[in-house]
């Protein structure tokens, strides 16, 4: 028997993202799902899946349901599963205010990468507590055909590799993955950002996506970011006791990142829920089939 599956759609700076709400975890998504609904052309579209449920009913955010009433179990667009979105975190958010679950003001959300603290601000914008970042040793470049460039190693729960290079359209059409030497420098795939200069402290990137291809944004991309251009720049909050703050353009949008002296990071951004609807789950039936 079919049945109606209600779904929305949102994005944080064009980071776009179908969201289901599933509070008690009835649903089967498996990879192949996901990926037809983040399909833009036989789907509904999105850069990634937010499926929303509370943090007692999943397995992977039980430990975290003291803290975090709600779980942010995230997907790519591919139907793999990642760690941490950041501009996901955002919308998540705001879908549980545009549902009613919360008011504006802080709340907690559990994701794979650990519990993030967000504010929901009455100008609109969102403020996400995203942790540490941490900058594994270690030299790697990144290609894409005849170019490459030597690229910061930077983990912000998931992995990312950035790269300063003159030109962002020296990135090409980024259609395929970025190639990254050594080979085997991330054995369960990177993000791959490229920067370039706009202005103090104020810098413009292109991310190709794990999982997602190239993006309109990546939040957790704009963190590492940050962090790689302060430490190019000689900034180390961690040893001067003065927060450094960036403003990061993306093709979507712009994001803004400060890393306190305690070596957390915050970033602020819009979150916008776009449309609400629902879907027959006989077409998804169909299209695993
Ligand atoms: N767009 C996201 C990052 C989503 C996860 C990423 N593709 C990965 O696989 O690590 C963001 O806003 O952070």
């Amino acid at each position: 028997m079919s049945t109606r599956i209600a779904f929305l759609k949102g994005h944080g700076t064009e980071n776009d993202f179908v969201i289901v709400p599933d509070p008690e975890n009835a649903l089967d998504l498996p990879p192949a799902a996901v990926a037809a609904l983040c399909d833009r052309r036989a789907g509904l579209g999105g850069d990634g899946l937010l499926h929303v449920v509370r943090s007692a009913a999943h397995p992977e955010a039980r430990g975290m349901a003291a803290e975090a009433e709600w779980f942010m179990d995230y997907r790519n667009g591919d139907g793999s599963v990642a760690e941490m979105c950041g501009n996901g975190v955002r919308v998540f958010a705001r879908y549980l205010q545009h549902a009613g679950h919360v008011t504006e003001g802080d709340l907690a959300v559990a994701t794979r990468g650990g519990v993030k603290t967000v504010h929901i601000a009455k100008n609109g914008d969102v403020t996400v507590g995203m942790g540490r970042a941490l900058l594994p040793a270690g030299d790697v470049e990144v290609s894409v055909g005849e170019r490459e460039w030597p690229a910061r190693n930077v983990n912000m729960g998931n992995p990312h590799a950035v790269a300063f290079v003159a030109d962002l359209a020296h990135a090409g059409d980024l259609y395929a993955p970025p190639s990254h030497a050594p080979a085997g420098a991330y054995p369960d795939g990177v993000n791959v950002e490229f920067v370039v200069d706009r202005g103090p402290r104020h810098v413009a990137m292109r991310v190709h996506e794990r999982g997602s291809g190239e993006t309109r944004s990546c939040g957790t991309g704009a963190c590492a970011v940050a962090v790689a251009t302060a430490r190019r720049d000689g900034l180390d909050p961690a040893a001067t006791g003065i927060p450094a703050t960036y403003t990061v353009d993306v093709p979507g949008g712009t994001l803004v990142i400060t890393e306190r002296p305690d070596g957390e990071i915050e970033m602020t951004g819009p979150a916008v829920i776009v449309a609400e609807g629902e879907f027959d789950s006989a077409w998804l039936e169909g299209v695993l089939a």
